[in-house]
């Protein structure tokens, strides 16, 4: 039987996120990474005893738009923090008329349209293709899926998050193609937020809170900021008894993800040793050490 662990939780959040309350042991504490510095300080503290680590994605205050995000920054600054498990909470519009505002989508897939991000910390000298066939953790997907039902949440399991560039809201037409591809909801910015917490060996699963039926829908002719952060302060609560319910759960001591995140660079990297860039070598230790010793 393989060693079980005491998992340290990490908590990204989104628009209107900008703090976790319940945290015992609570310290902001400003971290480098060898891609810069993250959005924030992180906020280190305890919820029931587990470790958790949480991040503003945009800085408190919400300074940094989607396309200026350091996303590698970010992550690496979780993993170097020890984290192992990622819950991201973001904010994003319906394209789906069942998914109505206030609902909880545990998505499951991605389309990733964004075009201007940094997205791999990987690069020449030292060259790796993670699988992303399923890009977030089922395991932690399931957890927050079956507790955010205990709370009687307004929760769906499953849907595909369309990632826009932005910063501006969709068109018309895009917002119809992006429904006529079967996606549920959209949003700017969980990529590459996932592949690179895929690279970084870490579980990562979203909970996408809907805030809007985007620009498609007979209610609104255009989305506003003013009405996406009034939806999502309605839903910061429930957002916070989630949080609150699930850290607990996340946080018993497990083994090994059944879905292999955690070794998702075991056959990833195919630059032969001899040909790889000591410099870039030394910097992919921090997220990459285990493959890299
Ligand atoms: C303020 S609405 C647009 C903004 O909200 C979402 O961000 P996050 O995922 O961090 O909650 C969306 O992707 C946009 O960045
Ligand atoms: N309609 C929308 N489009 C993109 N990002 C969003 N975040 C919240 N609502 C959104």
């Amino acid at each position: 039987m393989s060693e079980t662990f005491e998992p340290v939780i990490g908590l990204i959040g989104g628009s209107g996120v900008y703090d976790i309350d319940g945290l015992t042991d609570k310290e902001w504490k400003t971290i480098d990474t060898p891609w810069g510095a993250p959005s924030d300080a992180l906020l280190h503290g305890r919820l029931d005893g587990v470790r958790c680590v949480f991040l503003p994605r945009h800085g408190r205050g919400h300074p940094i738009p989607p396309s200026r995000l350091n996303y590698r920054a970010n992550i690496a600054a979780l993993k170097i923090a020890g984290v192992t498990d990622i819950v991201s909470l973001s904010a994003v519009g319906s394209l789906r008329e069942d998914l109505s505002p206030g609902t909880f989508v545990i998505i499951d897939q991605f389309i990733d349209r964004s075009f201007a991000r940094e997205k791999s910390f990987f690069d020449t000298g030292c060259v790796a293709h993670v699988a992303m066939a399923d890009p977030l953790c089922p395991r932690i997907g399931d957890i927050l899926d079956s507790t955010a039902r205990e709370l009687a949440l307004s929760v769906v399991r499953g849907g595909t998050y369309l990632v826009m560039e932005g910063p501006q809201f969709s068109t018309r037409a895009e917002s119809e193609l992006y429904r006529s591809w079967g996606c549920a909801v959209i949003g700017m910015t969980n990529m590459p937020e996932a592949k690179l917490a895929r690279e970084a060996e870490l579980c990562y699963a979203t909970v996408a809170m809907v805030t809007d039926y985007d620009c498609w829908h007979d209610d609104h002719d255009s989305v506003t900021v003013d009405a996406v952060v009034k939806v999502m302060t309605a839903n910061a609560a429930n957002a916070r008894a989630l949080v609150r319910a699930v850290i607990p759960r996340l946080g018993t001591p497990r083994g090994p993800c059944p879905a292999g995140c955690d070794r998702a660079l075991d056959h990833a990297i195919i630059t032969s040793p001899d040909a790889r860039d000591p410099a870039l070598v030394e910097k992919l230790r921090s997220i990459a050490g285990r493959v890299l010793a």
